[in-house]
C-alpha cells in the first residue's frame, strides 16, 4: 500500500490505493502509444520541454524538499540540495542531449557507415525511496530527450514526490502519454516486464530487488539498468589536516543519514594515523550528530526513512557487537518515530556480517591497515564495487591506489556525490549500466548501423 508516514513521529499521513491490474495495463497502453509521436518529434524540441522541466524544478524546490523530508525524514536543506542537482541533471540533457544524440559517421572496410542514435520503446523505471526525485531525475530526462516514454513505479512510501514529479513534467510540456506515472506494486512488476510494449528497465534499489527484476528482465530479453547496493571503501593514505579528514569522511557517511548507495559504510585507514583518526572521528559523531526534526535547517541528524528501516540498522549493529565488534558511539534507537543514534563500530572481522553486509543507515565502521596493499585488499573484499574514495596528500600515490580499486567510481580527497556530466554506476553485486553523464543517455539507446 502506498502511504505518508511521517518518520519524525511515526504518524500516519495519507494512504494511497494501490494500481489495479487494469490501471496498470492502461499505463503502458498509453506509454506505448505515446512513443510514435514524441520519438518522431525534433529532439530540439524534445530538449526544450525538458529545459523547462529544469526551470519548473527550480521554481518548485522548495515544494518539494518539503514532500522528502515529511515522506522519508530527509533534512530539508539536503532536500534542496537533491532538487539543485535535479534541475543540473535536466539541465545537461536539455543541452547536451542534441550533440549526444548526432549521428556518428564511421569509416569501415570497403566503405562508409554512420550510427543512428534512437530510442527503444516505454521503459520501465523502479525508483526508491532514498533520493526520490534525484533517482528519478537521472534516469527520466536522457530518456525524455532521447525519445523514449516512461512508466514510472515509485517507492511505496513516496507518492507525494511520484505525483509531484509528474505534475511538474506535465506542466513542462510532458505529454500525459509520455510520462506515466503509476502506483504499481512490486507484485506486479514480473508481469509488467512480460509485456511485449515495454523496452527495458531500470532499477534503483537493494541487491534483492535488482536479482528480482534482472531475471525478470532476462526472461524477457529485455535490456536493463541496475544501481544497486554499496559498501563503498574510503581509504585514508595519511593527511596533513586530521580534523578536516574527519569531518570531511563523517560528513560523507552522514548525508542522507547514512542511506545513499554510494556513501562510504567502510572507512579504511593505515596503521599509523588509525588510533588518533577512531578517536577523533568517534568525538565528532557523538557530539554532532544530534536527532532532531528534519524541517528543521540546524538539524544534524534525521530519522532514517522508516522506522522498520531504522530498526534493520540496529539490529545490524547489535549482531556486530554480539559478534564481537567494538561500539565505539551510539548504536542505539531513539524514538518517538525512526531515530537512531550516530554509530562508528572497529575491529568488524570477516567473520562478521557486518563485514559483508550493506548498512543503510548513519553507521561508520573502520578498518585498520598495515600497508597500502592491505588497504587496497580490504577495501576490494566486498562484494560490492560501486563507488570509492582515496584520501591522501601525494596525489599520484591517490591515483595509483585508485586504480587498483574494484569499484565503478573513485573519488579522490572526497567522497560520493553525484554530479550531471560524471557517469555513475558499480560492478561486481553493485549493478549494471551507467547513469548520468554521456553514457546516461545511451543504455536504452538503439545505435542503429546503417552502411552508406
Ligand atoms: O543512493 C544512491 C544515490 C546517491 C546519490 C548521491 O550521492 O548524490
Amino acid at each position: 500500500m502506498y502511504a505518508v508516514t511521517d518518520p519524525a513521529t511515526g504518524e500516519l499521513i495519507e494512504q494511497v490505493g494501490n494500481a489495479t491490474d487494469e490501471e496498470v495495463r492502461a499505463a503502458i497502453t498509453r506509454a506505448h502509444q505515446g512513443y510514435e509521436a514524441w520519438r518522431r518529434r525534433p529532439v530540439g524540441e524534445r530538449a526544450a520541454i525538458v529545459a523547462r522541466a529544469a526551470e519548473l524544478f527550480a521554481e518548485r524546490t522548495d515544494e518539494l524538499a518539503a514532500i522528502m523530508t515529511l515522506e522519508m525524514g530527509k533534512r530539508i536543506n539536503e532536500g534542496r540540495g537533491e532538487i539543485g542537482v535535479v534541475v543540473d541533471i535536466f539541465r545537461y540533457y536539455a543541452e547536451q542531449g542534441p550533440t549526444l544524440l548526432a549521428d556518428e559517421p564511421l569509416a569501415i572496410k570497403g566503405g562508409e557507415a554512420l550510427i543512428s542514435k534512437e530510442p527503444i520503446g516505454a521503459l520501465l523505471g523502479v525508483m526508491p525511496w532514498n533520493f526520490p526525485c534525484y533517482q528519478v531525475a537521472r534516469f527520466v530526462a536522457p530518456n525524455l530527450v532521447l525519445g523514449n516514454t516512461i512508466v514510472l513505479k515509485h517507492a511505496s512510501i513516496c507518492p507525494r514526490s511520484a505525483a509531484a514529479i509528474e505534475d511538474v513534467l506535465r506542466a513542462a510540456g510532458v505529454p500525459d502519454d509520455v510520462y506515466v506515472n503509476v502506483f504499481a506494486s512490486s507484485r506486479q512488476i514480473p508481469w509488467m516486464l512480460a509485456d511485449p510494449r515495454i523496452a527495458g528497465v531500470s532499477l534503483t534499489g537493494s541487491e534483492q530487488a535488482g536479482i528480482s527484476v534482472a531475471a525478470e528482465a532476462g526472461k524477457n530479453l529485455k535490456r536493463s539498468v541496475l544501481e544497486l547496493g554499496g559498501s563503498d571503501p574510503l581509504i585514508v593514505l595519511d593527511t596533513d589536516d586530521m580534523d578536516e579528514t574527519v569531518k570531511a569522511t563523517a560528513t560523507a557517511r552522514m548525508r542522507n543519514c547514512g542511506q545513499s548507495c554510494n556513501a562510504p559504510k567502510r572507512m579504511i585507514v593505515l596503521g599509523e594515523i588509525y588510533d588518533e583518526f577512531v578517536d577523533r572521528l568517534t568525538k565528532r559523531v557523538a557530539e554532532y550528530y544530534v536527532p532532531g526534526d528534519p524541517a528543521d535547517p540546524r538539524t544534524t541528524l534525521p530519522p532514517l526513512a522508516s522506522v522498520a528501516a531504522a530498526d534493520e540498522v540496529a539490529g545490524q549493529i547489535a549482531k556486530a557487537v554480539e559478534q564481537g565488534a567494538t561500539l565505539r558511539a551510539g548504536g542505539r534507537r531513539v524514538g518517538p518515530g525512526a531515530y537512531l543514534e550516530a554509530t562508528v563500530l572497529t575491529d568488524v572481522t570477516p567473520a562478521m556480517d557486518a563485514y559483508t553486509e550493506e548498512i543503510f543507515g548513519p553507521v561508520v565502521v573502520v578498518f585498520r591497515a598495515e600497508t597500502e596493499q592491505d588497504a587496497i585488499r580490504i577495501a576490494n573484499d566486498s562484494p560490492f564495487g560501486l563507488g570509492a574514495s582515496v584520501f591522501g596528500t601525494d596525489p599520484l600515490r591517490n591515483q595509483r591506489v585508485a586504480r587498483q580499486l574494484e569499484a565503478g567510481m573513485v573519488y579522490l580527497n572526497s567522497a560520493g556525490g553525484s554530479q550531471a556530466d560524471l557517469p555513475f554506476g558499480g560492478i561486481k553485486r553493485s549493478g549494471l549500466g551507467r547513469e548520468l553523464g554521456p553514457a546516461g543517455i545511451e543504455e536504452f539507446m538503439n545505435k542503429k548501423s546503417i552502411r552508406l
